[in-house]
């Protein structure tokens, strides 16, 4: 369904009198199958974005090549945007019309008819929580409710291939987890391929059958989240002792894990297998006479993916500010004056 070998996309921006090059994608291969949902995920200014933008035909790489449904996004740019579903991070720009007239206007703009796009609309409408703002100005909308209309937007032509660019940002969390199951769905009941941006690492966990990571403009990991989590060295088994006790419950845990590290009164360090090693340390440790505060074992998270295989966190990644996007980027701007489902 998608297919890309050595995406690239440079942007030139100024920085007071002097030129910089960013280097937003950098030879990003990708495959998705149908039916696959993955979710690609990545710390802010990571290249989610840019590479969807290629994806979706709104941006032209400078290198490389990709099809999406079985076309080429440079040289039939308009089959590829026929076939997809589109839901960008900025949103739609709406114009003076209802709720219900957007979303009408846009699946007839698809060659739907009006019926089929009316009963479609009210269905999404309801499975979206936007019932009774059908006739709702969008501009008298809250955030979440806006969100959800440009989901319903980028779904009212029923695609098989559906690109969201971090979907349930700005929703509260029953808004959230009310598109979560939306998206599933879209996968269970009608077969949809989903390619979704996000930074919530629960969210990809959550709906991914496959996660890519990408990091600095590359790929670095694509797996299941089992198996990324499992390349992570074991659960992280963190023990509270009082202050005198600090250095024989780090010398017991040494004894049953790597890397340990102490804190104040914590100890921890990474076991392969928590549940197995656990009992017998805490026999170890009473027998030592050392009076345990408190135990807590944690399983491998993806963020503790992110840290194996970049060196750092995803929070910290997060807050190392990226370069700010050219506002004068035309690209920028022919993506939001088109209204952004495409
Ligand atoms: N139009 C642009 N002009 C200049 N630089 C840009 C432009 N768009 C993106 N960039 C830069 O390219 C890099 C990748 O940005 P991109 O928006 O693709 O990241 P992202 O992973 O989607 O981040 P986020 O999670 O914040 O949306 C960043 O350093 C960003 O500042």
């Amino acid at each position: 369904m998608i297919t890309a070998r050595g995406l690239v996309q440079t942007f030139h921006t100024k920085v007071g009198r002097e030129k910089r090059e960013v280097r937003a994608v950098d030879g990003v291969d990708l495959d998705v199958a149908e039916g696959e949902v993955v979710g690609f995920l990545g710390p802010n200014g990571a290249g989610k974005t840019t590479t969807l933008r290629m994806l979706t035909t709104l941006l032209r790489p400078d290198a490389g090549t990709a099809t999406v449904a079985g076309y080429d996004v440079v040289k039939e740019s308009e089959q590829v945007r026929r076939s997809i579903g589109y839901v960008s991070q900025a949103g739609g720009v709406f114009s003076s019309a209802r709720a219900g007239e957007e979303v009408m206007d846009h699946g007839m703009l698809y060659g739907l008819s009006k019926r089929q796009v009316e009963t479609r609309g009210h269905e999404l409408f309801d499975q979206l929580q936007l019932d009774g703002l059908w006739e709702r100005m969008p501009k008298n909308m809250s955030g979440g409710q806006k969100r959800r209309l440009d989901i319903a937007m980028g779904l009212i032509h029923d695609p098989t291939l559906v690109f969201l660019d971090e979907p349930t940002t700005g929703l509260d969390p029953q808004a959230r987890a009310n598109l979560w199951d939306h998206i599933a769905r879209l996968r269970s009941e009608r077969g949809a391929t989903v390619f979704l941006t996000t930074h919530y690492l629960d969210e990809a966990d959550a709906l991914s059958d496959r996660i890519v990571i990408i990091d600095q403009g590359r790929i670095v990991a694509s797996d299941t989240s089992d198996n990324l989590k499992a390349q992570v060295s074991g659960d992280l088994v963190t023990l509270e002792v009082g202050a005198a006790h600090v250095a024989v419950a780090a010398e017991k845990l040494a004894s049953v894990a790597e890397s340990v590290e102490t804190s104040g009164s914590h100890v921890s360090g990474r076991v392969a297998r928590a549940g197995r090693v656990v009992p017998g340390l805490l026999r170890e440790i009473e027998h030592a006479g050392v009076t345990l505060e408190s135990i807590e074992v944690h399983r491998p998270t993806l963020d503790d993916v992110f840290l194996t295989l970049t060196g750092r966190s995803l929070r910290d990644a997060e807050s190392e500010k990226p370069g700010e996007p050219d506002a004068a980027d035309p690209a920028a701007t022919a993506a939001a004056s088109e209204g952004v489902t495409a």
